[in-house]
Protein backbone atom coordinates (compact mmCIF):
# COMPACT_ATOMS: atom_id res chain seq x y z
CA UNK A 1 0.00 0.00 0.00
CA UNK A 2 1.00 3.50 -0.93
CA UNK A 3 1.39 6.16 1.57
CA UNK A 4 0.45 8.61 -0.16
CA UNK A 5 -1.11 8.32 -3.48
CA UNK A 6 -2.47 11.19 -5.72
CA UNK A 7 -4.07 10.99 -9.26
CA UNK A 8 -4.89 13.64 -11.60
CA UNK A 9 -5.69 16.10 -9.04
CA UNK A 10 -6.58 19.71 -9.47
CA UNK A 11 -7.92 22.28 -7.87
CA UNK A 12 -9.53 25.28 -9.23
CA UNK A 13 -11.16 27.83 -6.91
CA UNK A 14 -13.80 30.46 -8.37
CA UNK A 15 -13.58 33.91 -6.99
CA UNK A 16 -16.02 37.07 -7.04
CA UNK A 17 -14.52 39.36 -9.01
CA UNK A 18 -14.87 42.95 -7.18
CA UNK A 19 -15.38 45.98 -9.52
CA UNK A 20 -13.33 48.88 -8.32
CA UNK A 21 -16.15 51.31 -9.19
CA UNK A 22 -18.88 52.40 -6.80
CA UNK A 23 -21.45 51.72 -10.01
CA UNK A 24 -19.84 48.56 -10.82
CA UNK A 25 -20.06 47.09 -6.92
CA UNK A 26 -23.63 48.52 -6.79
CA UNK A 27 -23.87 46.67 -10.27
CA UNK A 28 -22.51 42.92 -8.25
CA UNK A 29 -24.92 43.15 -5.91
CA UNK A 30 -27.22 41.88 -8.17
CA UNK A 31 -25.30 40.24 -10.98
CA UNK A 32 -21.71 38.71 -9.44
CA UNK A 33 -18.99 37.87 -11.73
CA UNK A 34 -16.37 34.90 -10.84
CA UNK A 35 -13.27 34.08 -12.39
CA UNK A 36 -11.82 30.77 -12.55
CA UNK A 37 -7.76 30.35 -10.81
CA UNK A 38 -5.98 27.36 -11.41
CA UNK A 39 -3.98 26.68 -8.52
CA UNK A 40 -3.27 23.07 -9.08
CA UNK A 41 -3.46 21.11 -12.63
CA UNK A 42 -4.01 17.79 -12.83
CA UNK A 43 -0.93 16.54 -10.78
CA UNK A 44 -0.09 12.65 -10.02
CA UNK A 45 2.46 11.27 -7.33
CA UNK A 46 3.29 8.61 -4.90
CA UNK A 47 4.80 8.28 -1.93
CA UNK A 48 5.96 5.59 -0.09
CA UNK A 49 5.21 4.98 3.98
CA UNK A 50 8.37 6.64 5.75
CA UNK A 51 9.76 8.27 2.71
CA UNK A 52 10.39 12.40 3.83
CA UNK A 53 9.63 14.22 0.28
CA UNK A 54 10.34 17.88 -0.38
CA UNK A 55 7.70 19.97 -1.99
CA UNK A 56 8.91 22.82 -3.36
CA UNK A 57 7.87 25.46 -5.64
CA UNK A 58 7.61 29.49 -5.99
CA UNK A 59 4.80 31.53 -4.28
CA UNK A 60 1.70 30.80 -5.51
CA UNK A 61 2.83 27.26 -7.34
CA UNK A 62 -0.12 25.45 -5.23
CA UNK A 63 1.71 24.00 -2.61
CA UNK A 64 -0.57 24.68 0.40
CA UNK A 65 -3.21 24.19 -1.97
CA UNK A 66 -2.15 20.52 -2.74
CA UNK A 67 -1.28 19.62 1.40
CA UNK A 68 -5.33 21.22 2.05
CA UNK A 69 -6.33 18.51 -0.93
CA UNK A 70 -3.91 15.88 1.25
CA UNK A 71 -4.98 16.24 4.81
CA UNK A 72 -8.58 16.76 3.54
CA UNK A 73 -9.58 20.23 4.53
CA UNK A 74 -10.18 21.04 0.46
CA UNK A 75 -12.21 19.21 -1.60
CA UNK A 76 -10.69 19.05 -5.32
CA UNK A 77 -12.08 19.69 -8.21
CA UNK A 78 -10.92 16.90 -9.91
CA UNK A 79 -8.82 13.77 -8.70
CA UNK A 80 -8.29 11.34 -6.53
CA UNK A 81 -6.41 10.93 -3.03
CA UNK A 82 -5.50 8.12 -0.90
CA UNK A 83 -3.25 8.86 2.10
CA UNK A 84 -2.69 5.53 4.00
CA UNK A 85 -5.68 3.94 2.12
CA UNK A 86 -8.39 7.20 3.38
CA UNK A 87 -9.94 9.44 1.45
CA UNK A 88 -9.06 12.84 3.02
CA UNK A 89 -11.92 14.31 2.28
CA UNK A 90 -13.92 12.16 4.09
CA UNK A 91 -12.65 13.19 7.07
CA UNK A 92 -12.83 9.57 9.09
CA UNK A 93 -11.96 10.05 12.49
CA UNK A 94 -9.14 7.14 11.89
CA UNK A 95 -7.50 9.35 8.74
CA UNK A 96 -7.54 12.74 11.11
CA UNK A 97 -5.85 10.94 13.80
CA UNK A 98 -3.63 9.50 11.73
CA UNK A 99 -2.26 12.37 10.13
CA UNK A 100 -1.25 16.29 11.35
CA UNK A 101 -0.94 18.97 8.88
CA UNK A 102 1.48 21.62 10.50
CA UNK A 103 1.99 25.20 9.20
CA UNK A 104 4.46 27.89 10.12
CA UNK A 105 2.37 30.58 9.76
CA UNK A 106 -0.63 29.46 11.01
CA UNK A 107 -1.42 30.15 15.09
CA UNK A 108 -1.91 27.61 17.64
CA UNK A 109 -5.79 25.77 17.62
CA UNK A 110 -8.04 26.12 20.52
CA UNK A 111 -8.71 29.31 23.15
CA UNK A 112 -5.26 30.99 23.71
CA UNK A 113 -5.99 31.69 27.34
CA UNK A 114 -5.15 28.04 28.17
CA UNK A 115 -1.86 26.76 29.31
CA UNK A 116 0.44 25.44 26.83
CA UNK A 117 -0.38 21.65 29.32
CA UNK A 118 -3.76 22.58 29.15
CA UNK A 119 -4.02 22.75 25.66
CA UNK A 120 -1.89 19.60 25.14
CA UNK A 121 -4.67 17.40 27.68
CA UNK A 122 -7.62 19.25 25.49
CA UNK A 123 -5.80 17.42 22.83
CA UNK A 124 -5.18 14.66 24.54
CA UNK A 125 -8.98 14.03 25.16
CA UNK A 126 -10.11 15.19 21.68
CA UNK A 127 -7.42 12.39 20.33
CA UNK A 128 -8.17 10.28 22.88
CA UNK A 129 -4.60 9.66 23.59
CA UNK A 130 -4.46 6.66 26.87
CA UNK A 131 -2.85 8.49 29.94
CA UNK A 132 0.28 6.11 29.71
CA UNK A 133 0.86 7.36 26.33
CA UNK A 134 0.23 11.36 27.06
CA UNK A 135 2.76 10.62 29.77
CA UNK A 136 5.32 8.81 27.71
CA UNK A 137 4.47 11.25 24.62
CA UNK A 138 4.67 14.33 26.64
CA UNK A 139 7.90 13.84 28.21
CA UNK A 140 9.40 12.66 24.98
CA UNK A 141 8.40 15.77 23.27
CA UNK A 142 9.03 17.84 26.07
CA UNK A 143 12.79 16.81 26.18
CA UNK A 144 13.16 17.05 22.62
CA UNK A 145 11.59 20.41 22.11
CA UNK A 146 12.83 21.65 25.28
CA UNK A 147 9.06 22.43 26.49
CA UNK A 148 9.83 22.41 30.00
CA UNK A 149 9.57 26.41 30.47
CA UNK A 150 6.91 26.54 28.29
CA UNK A 151 4.46 24.15 29.74
CA UNK A 152 2.50 26.74 32.67
CA UNK A 153 2.30 29.56 29.88
CA UNK A 154 -0.48 31.13 28.39
CA UNK A 155 -0.77 30.14 24.59
CA UNK A 156 -1.48 34.21 23.65
CA UNK A 157 1.93 34.74 25.52
CA UNK A 158 4.29 32.37 23.27
CA UNK A 159 6.50 34.12 20.89
CA UNK A 160 6.60 32.63 17.68
CA UNK A 161 9.32 30.12 17.64
CA UNK A 162 7.75 29.09 21.05
CA UNK A 163 4.38 28.53 19.52
CA UNK A 164 5.95 26.78 16.76
CA UNK A 165 7.43 24.28 19.13
CA UNK A 166 4.41 23.84 20.82
CA UNK A 167 2.71 23.83 17.62
CA UNK A 168 4.67 20.58 16.87
CA UNK A 169 4.10 19.38 19.72
CA UNK A 170 0.21 19.43 19.87
CA UNK A 171 0.17 18.19 16.91
CA UNK A 172 2.68 15.05 17.50
CA UNK A 173 1.06 13.93 20.45
CA UNK A 174 -1.25 11.87 19.24
CA UNK A 175 1.88 10.40 16.79
CA UNK A 176 0.29 10.79 13.40
CA UNK A 177 1.57 8.27 11.13
CA UNK A 178 1.67 11.30 7.77
CA UNK A 179 3.30 14.83 8.43
CA UNK A 180 2.26 17.55 6.46
CA UNK A 181 4.53 20.41 7.17
CA UNK A 182 3.73 23.48 5.69
CA UNK A 183 7.06 26.14 5.91
CA UNK A 184 8.02 24.86 9.25
CA UNK A 185 10.55 27.35 10.02
CA UNK A 186 9.21 30.16 8.57
CA UNK A 187 10.54 33.16 10.63
CA UNK A 188 12.52 31.42 13.19
CA UNK A 189 15.74 32.68 14.41
CA UNK A 190 18.58 30.24 13.73
CA UNK A 191 18.78 28.23 16.50
CA UNK A 192 15.11 27.78 16.65
CA UNK A 193 15.25 26.62 12.60
CA UNK A 194 18.36 24.20 14.14
CA UNK A 195 15.89 22.69 16.92
CA UNK A 196 12.78 22.13 14.60
CA UNK A 197 14.70 20.40 11.83
CA UNK A 198 16.46 18.21 14.30
CA UNK A 199 13.34 17.28 15.86
CA UNK A 200 11.72 16.45 12.95
CA UNK A 201 14.40 14.29 11.46
CA UNK A 202 14.43 12.73 15.09
CA UNK A 203 10.54 11.92 14.53
CA UNK A 204 10.69 10.63 11.14
CA UNK A 205 13.60 8.18 12.57
CA UNK A 206 11.94 7.21 15.25
CA UNK A 207 8.73 6.63 13.99
CA UNK A 208 9.19 6.28 10.19
CA UNK A 209 6.51 9.01 9.79
CA UNK A 210 5.66 9.96 5.98
CA UNK A 211 6.50 13.03 5.84
CA UNK A 212 5.81 15.89 2.72
CA UNK A 213 7.49 19.69 3.61
CA UNK A 214 7.15 22.39 2.01
CA UNK A 215 9.55 25.22 2.56
CA UNK A 216 11.14 28.03 1.17
CA UNK A 217 14.57 27.33 2.70
CA UNK A 218 16.56 24.97 0.91
CA UNK A 219 18.55 24.26 3.86
CA UNK A 220 15.75 22.51 5.82
CA UNK A 221 14.88 20.31 2.54
CA UNK A 222 18.68 19.32 1.96
CA UNK A 223 18.72 18.43 5.65
CA UNK A 224 15.46 16.73 5.72
CA UNK A 225 14.49 15.14 2.06
CA UNK A 226 16.17 13.17 -0.30
CA UNK A 227 13.22 13.21 -2.80
CA UNK A 228 11.84 16.31 -4.16
CA UNK A 229 8.62 17.41 -5.48
CA UNK A 230 8.81 20.84 -7.52
CA UNK A 231 5.98 22.84 -8.34
CA UNK A 232 5.48 25.64 -10.89
CA UNK A 233 2.09 27.02 -11.47
CA UNK A 234 0.44 23.91 -10.20
CA UNK A 235 2.18 21.63 -12.13
CA UNK A 236 4.91 19.51 -11.64
CA UNK A 237 7.88 20.27 -12.85
CA UNK A 238 10.06 17.85 -11.52
CA UNK A 239 9.92 14.47 -9.32
CA UNK A 240 13.39 12.93 -8.24
CA UNK A 241 16.19 13.06 -6.16
CA UNK A 242 18.15 16.09 -4.83
CA UNK A 243 21.30 15.06 -6.56
CA UNK A 244 19.90 14.47 -9.59
CA UNK A 245 18.51 17.47 -10.05
CA UNK A 246 22.10 19.20 -9.35
CA UNK A 247 23.33 16.79 -11.84
CA UNK A 248 21.00 17.65 -14.46
CA UNK A 249 21.32 21.46 -14.10
CA UNK A 250 24.48 22.24 -12.59
CA UNK A 251 27.02 21.04 -15.56
CA UNK A 252 29.83 21.42 -12.66
CA UNK A 253 31.10 21.02 -9.10
CA UNK A 254 32.74 22.55 -7.02
CA UNK A 255 36.41 21.22 -6.05
CA UNK A 256 37.60 22.73 -2.52
CA UNK A 257 41.58 21.87 -2.15
CA UNK A 258 43.60 22.85 1.02
CA UNK A 259 47.55 23.02 0.65
CA UNK A 260 50.30 23.46 2.41
CA UNK A 261 52.95 25.09 -0.25
CA UNK A 262 51.92 28.61 -1.30
CA UNK A 263 53.73 29.03 -4.73
CA UNK A 264 51.97 31.22 -7.07
CA UNK A 265 50.55 28.95 -9.54
CA UNK A 266 47.82 29.03 -13.20
CA UNK A 267 44.19 27.85 -11.46
CA UNK A 268 42.71 28.36 -14.87
CA UNK A 269 44.55 25.07 -15.61
CA UNK A 270 42.38 23.12 -13.05
CA UNK A 271 38.81 24.68 -13.64
CA UNK A 272 37.46 28.34 -12.73
CA UNK A 273 38.70 30.03 -9.86
CA UNK A 274 36.06 30.81 -7.28
CA UNK A 275 38.00 31.47 -4.36
CA UNK A 276 41.62 31.74 -3.23
CA UNK A 277 42.93 32.12 -0.11
CA UNK A 278 46.69 31.34 1.27
CA UNK A 279 46.54 27.93 1.80
CA UNK A 280 42.74 26.76 0.14
CA UNK A 281 41.02 27.15 -3.09
CA UNK A 282 38.00 26.49 -4.26
CA UNK A 283 37.44 25.81 -8.09
CA UNK A 284 34.37 25.03 -10.59
CA UNK A 285 34.89 21.96 -12.73
CA UNK A 286 32.77 20.41 -15.24
CA UNK A 287 31.34 16.62 -13.90
CA UNK A 288 32.93 14.89 -16.41
CA UNK A 289 36.67 16.45 -15.37
CA UNK A 290 36.18 16.16 -12.02
CA UNK A 291 38.37 12.48 -11.61
CA UNK A 292 40.85 13.63 -13.86
CA UNK A 293 41.40 17.48 -12.50
CA UNK A 294 41.45 15.55 -8.74
CA UNK A 295 44.41 13.31 -9.71
CA UNK A 296 46.02 16.26 -11.28
CA UNK A 297 46.09 18.18 -8.33
CA UNK A 298 46.77 15.52 -6.06
CA UNK A 299 49.60 15.25 -8.18
CA UNK A 300 50.90 18.33 -8.97
CA UNK A 301 50.24 19.98 -5.85
CA UNK A 302 51.23 19.48 -1.94
CA UNK A 303 47.65 18.55 -0.75
CA UNK A 304 46.39 18.71 2.50
CA UNK A 305 42.62 18.19 2.22
CA UNK A 306 40.36 17.75 -1.15
CA UNK A 307 36.41 17.58 -1.26
CA UNK A 308 34.14 17.57 -3.56
CA UNK A 309 30.97 19.24 -3.44
CA UNK A 310 27.47 20.03 -5.18
CA UNK A 311 26.56 23.52 -6.11
CA UNK A 312 24.57 24.61 -3.39
CA UNK A 313 21.00 24.04 -3.94
CA UNK A 314 19.77 27.49 -3.54
CA UNK A 315 21.63 28.65 -6.68
CA UNK A 316 20.10 25.06 -8.97
CA UNK A 317 16.49 26.22 -7.40
CA UNK A 318 17.14 29.91 -8.15
CA UNK A 319 18.54 29.03 -11.69
CA UNK A 320 14.58 26.60 -12.22
CA UNK A 321 12.44 29.70 -10.70
CA UNK A 322 14.05 32.41 -12.97
CA UNK A 323 14.91 30.77 -16.57
CA UNK A 324 11.96 27.32 -16.47
CA UNK A 325 15.50 25.61 -16.55
CA UNK A 326 13.71 22.07 -16.50
N1 LIG B 1 -8.81 30.42 -0.99
C1 LIG B 1 -8.37 30.81 -2.17
N2 LIG B 1 -9.19 31.43 -3.05
C2 LIG B 1 -8.75 31.82 -4.25
N3 LIG B 1 -7.50 31.63 -4.71
C3 LIG B 1 -6.63 31.02 -3.88
C4 LIG B 1 -7.01 30.59 -2.58
N4 LIG B 1 -5.93 30.02 -1.99
C5 LIG B 1 -4.92 30.09 -2.89
N5 LIG B 1 -5.35 30.70 -4.02
C6 LIG B 1 -4.54 30.94 -5.23
O1 LIG B 1 -4.09 29.67 -5.70
C7 LIG B 1 -2.76 29.75 -6.16
C8 LIG B 1 -1.90 28.75 -5.38
O2 LIG B 1 -1.83 29.17 -4.02
P1 LIG B 1 -1.10 28.33 -2.88
O3 LIG B 1 -1.36 29.02 -1.58
O4 LIG B 1 -1.50 26.92 -2.99
O5 LIG B 1 0.42 28.49 -3.32
P2 LIG B 1 1.77 28.17 -2.54
O6 LIG B 1 2.63 27.40 -3.48
O7 LIG B 1 1.48 27.54 -1.22
O8 LIG B 1 2.38 29.62 -2.35
P3 LIG B 1 3.31 30.27 -1.19
O9 LIG B 1 4.69 29.67 -1.36
O10 LIG B 1 3.28 31.72 -1.52
O11 LIG B 1 2.69 29.93 0.14
C9 LIG B 1 -2.34 31.19 -6.00
O12 LIG B 1 -2.55 31.85 -7.24
C10 LIG B 1 -3.29 31.73 -4.94
O13 LIG B 1 -3.50 33.11 -5.11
Amino acid sequence: MSGIAASHLSMCYRVPVREASLRGALGSLWRRRYRQIQAVNDISFSIEPGEVVGFIGPNGAGKTTTLKMLSGILHPSAGTVAVHGFTPWRRESAFLRSIALIRGSQPLGGPTELTVLDSLRFQQTIYDVSAADFRKNLAELTELLDLEQLLARQVRALSLGERMRCGLALSLLYRPRVLFLDEPTLGLDVSAVNMIRRFIASYCRRTGATVLLTSHYMVDVETLCNRIILIDKGTIQYDGGLSELSARLAPSKLLRVSFSDSRDRDWHGYGELVELSESSAVLSVQREQVPGVTARLLAELAVTDLAVEEPPLERVIDQVYREGAL
